[in-house]
């Protein structure tokens, strides 16, 4: 068994398999413009970020009803437990589906319906985080969030996600405040794309407690020493970074270099069925190209639940953290 972890960054609709894509089509009457899943594969080369969130954002076409969204979510948990996911924090993209005619509460409910029974079904306690798209305009994110109230009882908190640069943070304060008054955690996707001013900004301006990717605040070390001394995590994804060509190769991951520095880093798959893996594929990945010891991946293993929303169930994290420390990695496989 894998060693156990929290995947804090992963886009459930980034967990669509060309497979289930088909499947979904057909039972609901869409046409995709491609003739298999093969053909479909074809399409997964991406030159930048807006090149898959294009084909991300078209492959959404075919979840229309609730019981699609639960089906995607069952999917992605029985994957993730046999990677050695104790613990999944989950992003969603309302927008996306909304501006397609489908309600938000068909989403929640969906998704809520494989939540429910993940536990049980697959060992998997769970979170829900409602992310804003960027290259929206703020009144939109205002109106997500009024159309979410009757369901926040699901939702932990709220990301932000989608299509960076140009999109700064601040474009975001007044959805934010409005969230954290509600009692949401919050996060924000900077420093992926963007530059580490990003990163500053969602910090200062949104109040974010954790970054996702983050990983351009290498530029910046003042930056750097703050985000180590006030222990922000941030959800590193390596197999999307090359995929989207953040970095050239996944030997040349700024990875170990965070660790070193003494950042809170843990490591996460994104969108799992357009990137080549899950998250324990992502972690046998950097253990292979950046060498990493048994103690460095104890480490990710370890900061993966601290940096995870269980403030509201620390026995449950205290039981995960115990499991991490008694894993052996030389029984494993
Ligand atoms: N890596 C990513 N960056 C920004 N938005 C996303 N939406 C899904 N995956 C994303
Ligand atoms: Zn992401």
């Amino acid at each position: 068994m894998p060693v156990p972890k929290a995947e804090l960054h992963l886009h459930i609709e980034g967990t669509l398999e060309p497979e289930l894509a088909f499947a979904l089509a057909a039972r609901n009457g869409v046409t995709l413009p491609y003739a298999d899943t093969d053909a479909l594969r074809e399409a997964y080369r991406f030159s930048d970020l807006q090149s898959f969130l294009d084909l991300y954002y078209e492959l959404m076409a075919v979840l229309r009803t609730a019981e699609d969204f639960t089906e995607l979510a069952d999917a992605y948990l029985e994957r993730a437990a046999a990677q050695g996911v104790r613990h999944a924090e989950i992003f969603f993209d309302p927008q996306a589906h909304t501006a397609r005619g489908i309600p938000i509460g068909v989403v929640i409910e969906g998704l809520g319906a494989s939540l429910d029974r993940a536990e049980e079904r697959y060992g998997i306690s769970t979170r829900l985080i409602l992310c804003f798209l960027r290259d929206e305009s703020a009144e939109s994110a205002l109106a997500t969030l009024e159309a979410a109230k009757p369901y926040l009882h699901r939702i932990t908190g709220v990301g932000l996600d989608s299509a960076e640069v140009g999109h700064p943070p601040a474009k975001f304060r007044e959805v934010y405040e409005e969230a954290a008054r509600l009692g949401l955690r919050r996060v924000a996707h900077a420093g992926e794309e963007g530059p580490a001013a990003y990163v500053r900004e969602a910090l200062d301006v949104l109040g974010v407690e954790r970054i996702d990717h983050g990983l351009r605040c290498m530029e910046d070390p003042s930056l750097v020493d703050r985000l180590a001394r006030e222990r922000v995590p941030l959800t590193l994804c390596p197999f999307s970074n090359v995929r989207l060509r953040v970095v050239d190769t996944l030997a040349e991951h700024p990875l170990r270099t965070m660790m070193s520095a003494g950042l809170l880093v843990t490591v996460n798959s994104d969108d799992p069925a357009y990137f080549g893996g899950y998250v324990g594929d992502n972690f046998d990945g950097v253990r292979d190209a950046l060498g990493l010891t048994e103690d460095q991946l104890r480490e990710l293993a370890r900061n993966s639940f601290e940096a995870s929303f269980l403030e509201d169930d620390e026995a449950r994290r205290a039981r995960y953290l115990a499991e991490v420390e008694a894993y052996r990695f030389d029984a494993a496989e």
